[in-house]
């Protein structure tokens, strides 16, 4: 078997004409005839990088054929029922004002349910009220002397939201960029501001609490928050692959299935199938489209875990995200899923999803240190809750310091015949993921001619 360095310069090779497909050979990497189907386009991995490149191409008339590792689609979003709960793999939300979801999500048959402006932050011995200001201002005025970080870091607040909503969303990619938390202590916030809100509330979105993320994306995530709400498929984040899924044709769509090799037009599956297509668009995670193609860098990555916890009683009524604002003990942040989307329980119980952030104590012990500290919020009550099941995701999300995000939109045309997406070529979100995709699925039809 050819190495896939030497893979990658026969690619070159077999490419005559740069930007015109030639069709790939019937044959297979040892130069015997093999039973090679010719689907149009084949996609590796069918998360939404994959999903909404797939559905870009079928629009487009063009044949695509999806196949999965996993036994289903959806990647890092995924929802298990387990005992009348939903679990999403690891607590996410969708931004309505998400532009690519907008483009090709239908938002309507999600049934999004939406988290309340602002949130609940535990500190100095008491859950405190973050209200947001524009949209919820009774609460805010009433809680405004209350809630961590004084008048000032209030109108400060205003400031970033001004700074993040100003202008175009592409001129937004291409502002001066440092560590978020450089640009917050710019702006004038707080110590008490970043450790009570900022921390907790961006860590649990960048998955890391040294706020050491590029500011483009701090600002990006911030006018997403201004412009929309942050929300859930009634039915569990795994609605929205679920959706673009349906889109497809079940034979466009093969499950278990994981790649071994790419070699320009031509996939090797396990067992040495040869698959040969007119491109090949890598949509896989960041990890192994690093090891799939020579050259694509491997992203450090960011790890979270999540807890999920049967409740007789919810700890915080309301669709309120509870923040721990005091930097000590595993716990980031708190949802009561069951409190957004009655869906999430059975009738009686409330679903509680714990996030876990930057942990350095042993995984051993996490549940426990977890009902340690969440007794020291909700009180004697948290030893009748019920452990559900712990998501440990350590590849959960790219690391994005402003480094990473130096070239905003990352090719995702390698060569004729060979195209990536996902995340790692967008920003680490999920509409970062989708708008990857439908750039690699344009990259596909310009070669194509189409
Ligand atoms: C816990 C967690 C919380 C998050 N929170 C948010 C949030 O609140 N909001 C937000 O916008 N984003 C959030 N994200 C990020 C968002 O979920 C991801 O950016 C996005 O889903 C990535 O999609 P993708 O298609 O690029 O990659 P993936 O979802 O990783 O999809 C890649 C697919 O390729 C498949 N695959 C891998 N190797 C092979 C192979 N060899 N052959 C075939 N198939 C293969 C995998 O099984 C997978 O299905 C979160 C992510 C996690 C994990």
């Amino acid at each position: 078997m050819p190495k896939l360095s030497d893979a990658r310069n026969r690619t070159r090779v077999l490419l005559a004409r740069p930007g015109v497909i030639k069709p790939a050979s019937a044959r297979s990497l040892d130069g015997r005839r093999t039973m090679a189907k010719r689907p149009g386009v084949i996609v590796v991995g069918g998360g939404l990088a994959g999903l909404a490149c797939a559905t870009a191409l079928l629009e487009a008339r063009v044949d695509a054929h999806v196949l999965e590792a996993g036994d289903a689609p959806g990647g890092r979003v995924r929802t298990d029922s387990y005992e009348g709960f939903l679990l999403d793999r690891g607590f996410q939300v969708y931004l309505t004002a998400y532009p690519e979801g907008r483009r090709v999500l239908d938002l309507k048959a999600l049934s999004l349910q939406r988290f309340i402006p602002g949130a609940k932050v535990w500190r100095g011995g008491r859950l405190h009220t973050l209200a947001d200001p524009l949209r919820q201002p009774v609460t805010a005025v009433s809680h405004l002397f209350d809630a961590p970080g004084g008048l000032a870091d209030k109108l400060r607040v205003l400031e970033l939201r001004q700074l993040s909503t100003s202008g175009e969303l592409g001129d937004l990619w291409q502002r001066p960029q440092q560590e978020s938390r450089h640009l917050l202590r710019d702006l004038g916030f707080s110590e008490e501001m970043l450790e009570a809100f900022f921390t907790p509330f961006f860590g649990g979105i960048f998955l890391e609490r040294g706020l050491t993320t590029s500011s483009r994306m701090l600002e990006f995530v911030f006018r997403m928050f201004a412009k929309g709400h942050a929300a859930v498929p009634a039915k569990g984040m795994g609605a929205i692959p679920e959706q673009l899924s349906a889109k497809l044709p079940s034979a466009a769509l093969r499950m278990r299935v994981r790649v071994e090799e790419v070699w320009g037009h031509r996939v090797r599956l396990p067992g040495g199938e040869m698959l040969h297509a007119d491109a090949v668009v890598v949509a896989t995670d960041p990890g192994t489209a690093a090891s799939l193609l020579v050259g694509m860098p491997a992203p450090r990555m960011n790890r979270v875990t999540c807890l999920y916890f049967a409740a007789p009683e919810p700890p915080v009524e309301g669709p309120w995200l509870t923040l721990n604002g005091e930097g000590r003990g595993p716990v980031n942040n708190v949802a009561v899923m069951s409190e957004v989307s009655a869906a999430y329980a059975p009738p009686g119980q409330a679903l509680v999803s714990v996030s876990v952030v930057d942990d350095a104590g042993s995984a051993d012990s996490l549940e426990a240190r977890v009902r340690a500290q969440l007794t020291e919020w909700f009180g004697p009550a948290v030893s009748a809750w019920r452990h559900l099941r712990t998501y440990a995701i350590p590849e959960a999300l790219p690391a994005q310091p402003p480094s990473a995000l130096v070239e905003p939109h990352r090719p995702v045309r390698l060569a004729a015949g060979l195209y990536v997406c996902g995340d790692h070529r967008e920003n680490a979100s999920i509409d970062g993921a989708l708008a990857s995709g439908r750039r690699a699925a344009e990259a596909v039809l310009l070669d194509l001619g189409r």
